[in-house]
This record gives C-alpha cells, sequence and structure tokens, in this order.
C-alpha cells in the first residue's frame, strides 16, 4: 500500500484563492488589510519563513510592514517595534518571528491581542482555553484543516500528538479535543515510556518532536493518517519526523516539505483577513 498524499502546497492555492474574495470586499469597505513582520536576526531559515509570508500576503492583495532588526537587538529595542505597530493602523495585524533569542513570553504579550495574528498571545491562548472565539494557533489550526480538506475522519478519532510545545503540540491538543473535533487526544512527549504503543493504536498521528525519522513504518496503524510537523535540517535539507517507509502502512501522508508547512501559512493569511474584517466591525 502506498499511502495518499496530504498536500498542504496545493491547499494553499486553493485558500489563498477563497482569502482573496474577502480581502476584495474589505478594500472596497475601506479597510486594507496589512501585515507586520518582526524579524530578528540573519538566520536564513527565518528570513524563507518570513519572504514566504510576505509573498503570499502580496498575491492576494493584503500589505506588508516589514520591520528587520539586527540579532544584536535588546529585548526594550524590539518591545519599542511592538510598540510601533500597535499603534500603526495600516498594521491591522503582525507577528514576531520565532525564534528570536530573547524573552519570546514577553514579547508576544505586548502585541494588542486584536492584531495577534499567531494566535499565540497569552489572552489568545486562554480564549482557546476556554473555547472563546479567538485567533488560533495556525501550525495546530493549519493541521486540523489539512486533515478536513483531505477528508481524513476526525470526528472519534484516537490522536497522538507527538511534541508538548507551546507553538504545536499542547494547542493542537486543545483545538482537537473541541467538541466541534470531538477527537480523543494523548499527548506523548519526552517523558513517554513507550511511544510505539501509543501510535500503534492511533487513526491520527501528529509528529512534532523535531527528532528527524522518530515515527518509522513498525509504530504505525496500517491506514493512519500522519502528518509531519518536525524540522531538522540534515546535510543541509529539511528532515522531518517521519521515516520514509511511513508510506508503504499509512492511508494519508503529509510530506515535509509540501505538507504541514503551507498550511502554516494559509492559516495566518486567514487569521490577518478575520482581524481585518473584525477591524471593519469596530469602526
Ligand atoms: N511567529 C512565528 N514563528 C514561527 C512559526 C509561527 O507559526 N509563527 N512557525 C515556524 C516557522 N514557520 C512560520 O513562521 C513556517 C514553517 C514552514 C513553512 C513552510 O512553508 N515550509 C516549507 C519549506 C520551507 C523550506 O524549504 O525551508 C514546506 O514545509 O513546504 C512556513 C512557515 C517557526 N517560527
Amino acid at each position: 500500500m502506498t499511502a495518499q498524499k496530504l498536500d498542504g502546497t496545493a491547499t494553499l492555492k486553493t485558500i489563498k484563492a477563497e482569502l482573496a474574495d474577502r480581502v476584495e470586499k474589505l478594500k472596497a469597505a475601506g479597510v486594507t488589510p496589512g501585515l507586520g513582520t518582526v524579524l530578528v536576526g540573519d538566520d536564513p531559515g527565518s528570513r524563507w519563513y518570513v519572504n514566504a509570508k510576505h509573498k503570499d500576503c502580496a498575491e492576494i492583495g493584503i500589505e506588508s510592514i516589514r520591520v528587520d532588526l539586527p540579532g544584536t537587538s535588546t529585548q526594550e529595542e524590539v518591545e519599542a517595534e511592538i510598540g510601533r505597530l500597535n499603534a500603526d493602523p495600516a498594521c491591522t495585524g503582525f507577528l514576531v518571528q520565532q525564534p528570536t533569542g530573547l524573552d519570546e513570553f514577553a514579547l508576544l504579550s505586548r502585541v494588542a491581542p486584536e492584531k495577534d495574528v499567531d494566535g499565540l498571545h497569552p489572552h489568545n491562548l486562554g480564549k482557546l482555553v476556554l473555547g472563546e472565539d479567538g485567533p488560533l494557533p495556525c501550525t495546530p489550526v493549519g493541521c486540523i484543516e489539512l486533515l478536513r480538506r483531505h477528508g481524513v475522519e476526525i470526528n472519534g478519532a484516537e490522536v497522538v500528538v507527538v511534541g508538548r510545545g507551546l507553538t504545536v503540540g499542547r494547542p493542537l491538543g486543545l483545538l482537537l479535543t473541541r467538541r466541534s473535533e470531538n477527537a480523543t487526544v494523548t499527548l506523548c512527549h519526552t517523558g513517554t515510556r513507550d511511544l510505539a504503543a501509543h501510535t500503534r493504536n492511533a487513526d491520527i498521528v501528529v509528529a512534532a518532536a523535531g527528532v528527524p525519522g522518530i515515527i518509522t513504518k513498525d509504530m504505525v496503524k496500517p491506514g493512519a493518517a500522519l502528518l509531519d510537523v518536525g524540522v531538522s535540517r540534515v546535510d543541509g535539507k529539511i528532515a522531518g519526523d517521519l521515516a520514509d517507509d511511513v508510506w508503504d502502512v499509512a492511508g494519508w501522508v503529509s510530506p515535509n516539505p509540501g505538507g504541514v508547512g503551507p498550511m502554516t501559512r494559509a492559516m495566518l493569511l486567514s487569521n490577518i483577513v478575520l482581524s481585518a474584517e473584525q477591524a471593519l466591525e469596530r469602526l
């Protein structure tokens, strides 16, 4: 058996086309969505992500405000830029590209919650815990959207999430256990004694450990859906958490690259449009 591809690149394209219509309506109503980004330092990966985000925005008519700061920037300097973006009416939503090497919780806390298009502000994470509406973190909601748009059943599924990080594992557990998703979630991490015992029972595995090839064929239930969120660099190339042989057993696999990464960008665009629509309602 060869698994079917959970194609993030194609899904990003579809979502862009859907959002372009909403951007046009916003502009006609007098609000131009504008994405602000704060990039600290010159990490080539982070620069690539920020460039890609602005390119996506340009394609669907969203304006860009770019703040690129040297790696020597202090916490206070970055916080001052965040303050400027909070006050800038042309910037309807913004994010601080991670990692910054600074106190990221403090940086995130400075972002005005209504401009938090990453959905990572403590206020918005609190809303997620409470089940209230708010911007959702892009990678976790991108995983769910990728499954949905490929017809993978989430309702009632046994899901194993590998990794308990704040940007993926933890919020994903919260999202999947909402009534609207209705999955049963096991959150595995470095303290999990027998990872394979959990993954072998799972209908869906989301691997966000950042350990290349940690999920192998023998750990997968036949027909399961596997999402690869891990990003490591091996010999200059992206290496995901899924070993190549999982394609022989699984029913669905998200490739890496080409799976969850583009979905992170799609959900960012969706959050930008939503925050501009909410800004219009407040006018
Ligand atoms: N403020 C944030 N920082 C970071 C986030 C985030 O959601 N918000 N997530 C990651 C990086 N990230 C977005 O910023 C991101 C990761 C991957 C991709 C992507 O499209 N990847 C491509 C391959 C890219 C390559 O060749 O290097 C793919 O998977 O096909 C986009 C965005 C950490 N920081």
